[in-house]
């Protein structure tokens, strides 16, 4: 059975006055799976992302999601499609103001129209899930660790049972441990619920920890989508460099020898 991409991109442009960052860029994300999204510094990750969420209009090019062209959706149908998506940028984006309960109720009462009371039954539930202890739940975002923080942000992009997860650099900022752990529940959630994940990362670590195929962008392009043990075997030499420079070798090796312990 072949199975169907739930977001096709093709021949994606995009450029800011003569400066262009996607030259007919393809990239397919398949359902239930983990893509990683890496390349060099300013390589157009965070627009490519930014173009599918629909944050940015790209100068070509089409997206189609859950069978819909993203370009030629009317609002109504644009807004009906992002709902089915949640999104976790840098930093978290939670509001200062609120307590880690209220930011998340706020999404609930905005997007389904839950009463105060049950959204805030539901966000306490969803903070649960992302791994935070119940007295979390009345904490403002300054009284928490950047972990617990990103904790909080991943529930909130989790409030509407996202079908796709979009994350910009989840672990950025976050000491080793606390990043596997992120790592970790990214993978228990995405078998637990069975969404699809997006995710624009630098750290090695989460790739090999959690992801079924890479994608690395290079020259407005993806170079390479495929499974790790594929993506590391390309020439190319910012993939040699990034898999196989000192960096790449340590973590690639401690990866190796944990799966065998694991057999
Ligand atoms: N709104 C904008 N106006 C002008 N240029 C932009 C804008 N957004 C992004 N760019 C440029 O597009 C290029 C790609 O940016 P993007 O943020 O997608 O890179 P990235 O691959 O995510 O980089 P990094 O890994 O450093 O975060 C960069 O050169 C950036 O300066």
């Amino acid at each position: 059975m072949v199975t169907e991409p739930l977001i096709q991109v093709r021949a994606l442009e995009n450029h800011f006055g003569e400066h262009q960052v996607h030259d007919n860029l393809d990239l397919d994300l398949y359902p239930g799976e983990i893509l990683g999204v890496v390349g060099g510094s300013g390589t157009g990750k965070s627009v490519l992302l930014r173009s599918i969420v629909g944050l940015h209009r790209p100068n070509g090019g089409t997206i189609s999601v859950f069978g819909g062209d993203l370009m030629t959706m009317s609002p109504q149908q644009r807004s009906r499609t992002e709902r089915r998506f949640g999104v976790l940028f840098q930093g978290g984006a939670l509001f200062t103001s609120l307590t880690l309960q209220e930011n998340i109720a706020l999404t609930l009462i905005e997007h389904a129209r839950l009463t105060r009371r049950d959204a805030e039954h539901l966000a306490r539930m969803k903070l649960a899930l992302a791994g935070l202890p119940p007295e979390a739940a009345l904490n403002y975002p300054s009284e928490l660790s950047g972990g617990m923080v990103k904790r909080a942000a991943l529930a909130r992009a989790l409030a509407l049972d996202p079908e796709v997860l979009f994350l910009d650099e989840p672990t950025a900022g976050l000491d080793p441990i606390g990043a596997a752990g992120f790592d970790a529940l990214l993978r228990t959630l995405r078998d637990a619920l069975g969404f699809s994940v997006f995710m624009v990362t630098h750290d090695l670590d989460t790739l090999y920890a959690t992801c079924d195929r890479v994608a690395v962008l290079a020259r407005g392009q993806v170079l390479v989508a495929d499974s790790l043990d594929v993506v590391e075997q390309n020439p190319d030499p910012w993939i040699q460099d990034y898999f196989h420079g000192p960096r790449g070798r340590a973590v690639a090796g401690a990866h190796s020898r944990y799966a065998k312990e694991d057999h």
